[in-house]
């Protein structure tokens, strides 16, 4: 039996995830757990961080279930982890928010920061550019997801130039003349700004190449 934990951290958009990993993993028998156990959280097969509102308040709500903990101890042992949409955003290094800093779980270097765009938030479905050999999009035809943010990092810190080591895979989205990231996949953490379980059977998709993965 697969099992995926949804990390409750008293962030919101928890059901609406629960239900799309259940509908994704429903054919491979995937039980989910929505769960602030640590224990649990960190020995699941897979662990989706959602997330829904403010940097600093996710990062205090994150630390309160000694979730960065969680989430390196998981990294160290090549157990996966999907952060969705603030669950990405508290990933990096640090946020900007209200002119509040917060520090990040710095799993990548980089800033999220208010998007220069003229009409914020980004609400409402829009497109991608992927890799060409990306495993988080492998089979779906649309590059359309849906998207609710008025903060990405719109620029991306990591060198692999001249490196052994296999650079992170980065997807973009283009929004009212700025650029942000849209999803990473790095060995065993992806992450995507964007909401996989509010894109239809794109993002369905995407659940269920994430779940193949566990
Ligand atoms: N959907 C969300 O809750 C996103 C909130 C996040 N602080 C942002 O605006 O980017």
């Amino acid at each position: 039996m697969t099992t995926v934990a949804v990390l409750d951290y008293g962030s919101g958009n928890l059901r609406s995830a629960v239900r799309a990993v259940e509908r994704a993993g429903g054919s491979r028998g995937v039980e989910v757990v929505l769960t602030s156990d640590a224990r649990v959280a960190e020995h699941a097969d897979g662990l989706l961080v959602p997330g829904v509102g403010a940097f600093e308040a996710c990062m205090r709500g994150l630390r309160e279930v000694d979730g960065e903990r969680i989430i390196e101890r998981r990294l160290i042992a090549h157990r996966p982890v999907l952060g969705i949409c603030v669950g990405m955003q508290i990933l990096f290094a640090e946020g900007i928010e209200h002119g509040v800093r917060s520090r990040g779980c710095g799993e990548w270097p980089g800033t999220v920061e208010k998007l220069q765009a003229p009409i914020v938030p980004h609400m409402g479905w829009d497109t991608v550019e992927a890799p060409a050999d990306s495993g988080m999009f492998a089979g779906i035809e649309s590059e359309r997801f849906y998207f609710v943010h008025s903060y990405g990092v719109r620029e991306w810190l990591v060198d692999a130039e001249g490196t052994a080591f296999t650079p992170p895979g980065v997807t973009w989205t283009q929004y009212g003349g700025d650029r942000f990231v849209a999803a990473v996949e790095h060995g065993p953490l992806w992450a995507t700004q964007f909401h996989p379980e509010k894109s239809g059977d794109a993002g369905r998709r995407l659940l269920e190449n994430w779940i193949a993965t566990l």
